[in-house]
């Protein structure tokens, strides 16, 4: 109600809020066109604001400005920030000028623990003006809360923003460089390889040799490497492996450390064995492109020696989380299992020549409804794959998000959208769909979705965690350069017209 009053006698410019601490200026307002210089009507006013200032708040009402006093209390002239202050003093001098006895008035006023915004004139120094200067008004006060999955939770706040001091500040927006420092030895490695390679065949039986002789490691690969060693060499004995999808499933909390030889595919693959957490992946190139596989093969010893010591930077690469619910199976317990992919989910027509048409809610929200050849749902480690193919956003691997990029679309505005990591996706087969859909994770295990499914897709709780050759942004500029010549144009010469 003050504000609003207020509001109409003055035209409020915000110059900063460092009302807090410093008692420096807050607002300035400066005088609008129409007559607000008759000092009759003005001095009315101003009454009619004391006197609502005096008024006691009704109890209730007032009761969320406890909180927010509270936290003003907490805050300590000493802490602000020294970049926030500098800004505050260069606009303070441009645009206001506030008497000592302001400034003093102000400093009382904080270390009381009551703050507010003052109001004052620009360049005023009548003394008359005091009265103004010394009209005090209550910022608004806020509650900022979290939803998570449904749920109000204050879990995540101080990670994420800020608002202790009335102020929204944000701190991390996507996750940092993530190093890794091992506590004790890593002291068992799983070595996956990319099948019919004999490159990469050479390259394992050296490997897995090296690291057993010369590092005293406990040595894990597939049945099938495991098989190709022995026909090698009776040596290779000492080889472990697993029996059934069980071990598999336990393989997680006795491996330190994998090593992927080929290409990105084999990243993949190895990733698509850890249904849970993942052990840190060194992904050493021997395919065609690798844009997750920055490690060279040629110097595959000093690369582990390195990583085998630490510390090492990693790229916790995100990703989805895929469930396929049947329309048949509504009333059943049981669910087909989650599927994880580190690049994406692709529904598409498969062989049917028909328009897929597949409508999408993001959370409860209607998206739209995709009338073409399919929809890519991408993590951004995906995103220079097909999702680049299809018109999507190159993005850095760090950053939290969900790529949602059609394929071929009957529709000239159908343009590709980024999400936000925290989001459920659902892509359903309409009832009056002409066709089937087919849904492919990470380009494999194609499964066919008939009138009524649907496939729900969310960010899942455990990444891939991938060492860098020198650190996440290096190696993603890196391998947009390399593997797509991202940008690569011949510098025009010096030789020709020039600005006058
Ligand atoms: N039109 C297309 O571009 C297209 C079509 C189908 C599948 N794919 C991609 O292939 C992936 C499966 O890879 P694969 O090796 O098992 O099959 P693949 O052997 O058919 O190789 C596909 C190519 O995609 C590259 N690739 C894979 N992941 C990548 C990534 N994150 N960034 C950049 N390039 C990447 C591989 O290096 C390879 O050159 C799928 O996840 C999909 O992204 C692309
Ligand atoms: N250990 C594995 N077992 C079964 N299949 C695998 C394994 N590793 C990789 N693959 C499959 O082999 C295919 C090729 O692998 P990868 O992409 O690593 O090599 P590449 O095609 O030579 O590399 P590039 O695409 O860079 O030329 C992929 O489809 C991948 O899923």
């Amino acid at each position: 109600m003050i504000e609003s009053l207020v509001g109409d006698l003055f035209e409020l410019q915000v110059l900063n809020l460092d009302s807090y601490g410093n008692g420096d200026v807050s607002f300035s307002c400066s005088q609008p066109d129409n007559g607000f210089n008759d000092s009759l009507s003005f001095f009315h006013s101003e009454k009619a604001v004391q006197e609502l200032l005096q008024q006691t708040p009704i109890q209730g009402t007032d009761d969320h400005l406890i909180e927010f006093s509270e936290a003003l209390r907490k805050y300590s002239p000493e802490k602000h920030n020294d970049d926030f202050d500098e800004k505050r003093t260069e606009n303070s001098t441009n645009h206001s000028v506030l008497s000592n006895q302001t400034t003093k008035q102000s400093e009382n006023c904080c270390t009381n623990g009551i703050c507010s915004h003052e109001i004052l004139q620009d360049g005023e120094t009548n003394p008359d003006s005091k009265m103004i200067q010394n009209r005090m008004m209550r910022k608004a006060s806020f509650k900022l809360s979290w939803y998570c999955k449904g749920e109000n939770s204050d879990q995540h706040k101080h990670d994420v923003v800020s608002f202790e001091r009335g102020n929204i500040t944000t701190a991390e927006r996507s996750s940092k460089q993530i190093s890794l420092t091992w506590e004790s030895n890593p002291q068992t490695v799983l070595i996956m390889t990319k099948p019919n390679s004999i490159s990469v065949r050479i390259l394992c039986a050296d490997m897995v040799r090296w690291l057993k002789e010369h590092k005293r490691l406990n040595i894990y690969v597939e049945p099938r490497v495991r098989g190709e060693l022995l026909t090698e060499s009776s040596y290779f004995n000492f080889v472990q492996t697993w029996k059934d999808d069980k071990e598999i499933s336990l393989l997680h909390t006795k491996v330190d450390l994998v090593v992927t030889l080929g290409g990105d595919g084999t990243v993949l693959w190895a990733a698509s064995m850890f249904k849970g957490p993942v052990p840190p992946i060194v992904p050493f190139s021997l395919g065609s492109l690798g844009f997750m596989t920055p490690f060279y093969s040629e110097h595959y010893r000093d690369s582990l020696d390195t990583i085998l010591r630490g510390p090492i930077s990693i790229t916790l690469r995100h990703r989805l989380q895929c469930h396929v619910i049947r329309d048949a199976a509504t009333n059943e317990v049981e669910t087909e299992d989650p599927i994880l992919v580190l690049n994406e989910v692709t529904i598409d027509r498969g062989i049917s020549s028909f328009l897929t048409n597949l409508e999408c809610y993001c959370d409860n929200s209607f998206v739209t409804c995709v009338q073409g050849d399919g929809l890519i749902l991408s993590t951004t480690s995906g995103s220079t794959a097909y999702s680049l193919a299809a018109g999507g956003s190159m993005v850095h691997p760090q950053v939290p998000g969900i790529l949602f990029t059609p394929i071929c679309p009957h529709s000239l505005s159908f343009r590709p959208l980024i999400l936000p990591e925290h989001v459920t996706i659902r892509v359903q087969v309409p009832f009056n769909s002409r066709s089937s859909a087919w849904v492919s994770f990470d380009g494999k295990d194609r499964k066919k979705l008939t009138p009524g499914d649907a496939l729900v897709c969310s960010m899942a709780p455990w990444p891939v965690p991938t060492a860098c050759q020198v650190d996440s942004t290096n190696d993603f500029l890196h391998s947009i350069h390399e593997g797509l010549h991202w940008n690569l144009r011949k510098t025009q010469s010096f030789d020709g017209p020039h600005d006058q």
